[in-house]
């Protein structure tokens, strides 16, 4: 059977990639192409829409395709439990539906962050550096939060004391963000496109876990993957690991 695909945020840099993606994959078809300013209305009559747009119009697009019953796949970043939440609150009305919600649809970058979760119990201290495009318009990155939330999540569950950190007295920003009690930081520089560092450190020895996406192409066998797998998922779905089954 093929899958009718359309792309919203489709004159963007990601949603461009996936429309040719869609295009060039057996068993899908492209059903249209929107962005900021179209009427989504039926979604051109598509199965799954992919979104990639902005942290503020995301969910009110995701709730429509939810109200259209048209299954969605998200790379969109800036969601939180709230807005997670709106969109489970949907799904329960339209239980058909699927919805996958991803920081990263790179395999790399899903892979860094189950191994980060792996090995955040075993040491004292743990950073986290993204480094992007610096047309990016959000820091830090969604998938730095969700390293930093599982990193944080596995410490917690080990009892691992807060990282040390003797600092006194330093500039605003000179320590990064603290997500849930991890620094992260974030580097823009024209020339990157998408890159993330997981440095631990224990007393002699220091684990650094480096992820880099230098294409977009990086991003769409897991997009592809993400439309194949949502139609059989019923509900909210967060993370690729749950579709490639990590
Ligand atoms: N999960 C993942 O693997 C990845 C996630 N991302 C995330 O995806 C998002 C998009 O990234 P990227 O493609 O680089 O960004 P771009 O700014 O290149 O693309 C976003 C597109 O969405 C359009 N847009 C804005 N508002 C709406 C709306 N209400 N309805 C439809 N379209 C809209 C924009 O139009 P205009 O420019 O006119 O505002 C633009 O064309 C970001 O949040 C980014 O962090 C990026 C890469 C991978
Ligand atoms: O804006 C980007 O480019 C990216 N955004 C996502 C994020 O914020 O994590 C995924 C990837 O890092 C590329």
């Amino acid at each position: 059977m093929t899958l009718r695909v359309a792309v919203i945020g489709a004159a963007g840099r990601m949603g461009q990639q996936v429309a040719e993606a869609v295009e060039r994959a057996d068993g899908l078809e492209l059903a249209g192409r929107f962005d900021v300013g179209d009427d989504l209305g039926d979604l051109g009559g598509a199965d799954v829409a992919v979104e990639f747009t902005v942290p503020g119009a995301t969910l009110a697009n995701v709730l429509h395709c939810v109200e259209q019953g048209v299954h969605a796949v998200v790379g969109t970043t800036g969601w939180t439990d709230e807005s997670l939440g709106q969109v489970r609150a949907a799904l329960a009305v339209h239980p058909k539906v699927g919805v996958l919600i991803a920081p990263n649809f790179a395999i790399g970058a899903v892979l860094t962050m189950r191994f980060a979760a792996q090995a955040a119990r075993f040491y004292e201290s743990v950073e986290v550096i993204e480094l992007h495009h610096p047309d990016k318009v959000d820091a830090p990155s969604g998938t730095a939060i969700h390293t930093a939330e599982v990193i944080a999540e596995a410490r917690r569950a080990a009892d691992v004391s807060p990282a040390p950190d003797a600092t006194a007295s330093a500039l605003d920003g000179a320590r990064g963000a603290r997500v849930d009690g991890v620094p992260v930081h974030a580097v823009r520089l024209r020339g990157l496109v998408a890159h993330e560092e997981v440095l631990f450190g224990s007393p002699g020895e220091t684990l650094t876990i480096r992820h880099d996406s230098y294409d977009r192409a990086s991003f769409m066998p897991g997009v592809l993957a993400g439309v194949r797998g949502v139609v059989d998922r019923p509900g909210l779905t967060v993370g690729l690991e749950e579709i490639l089954d990590l």
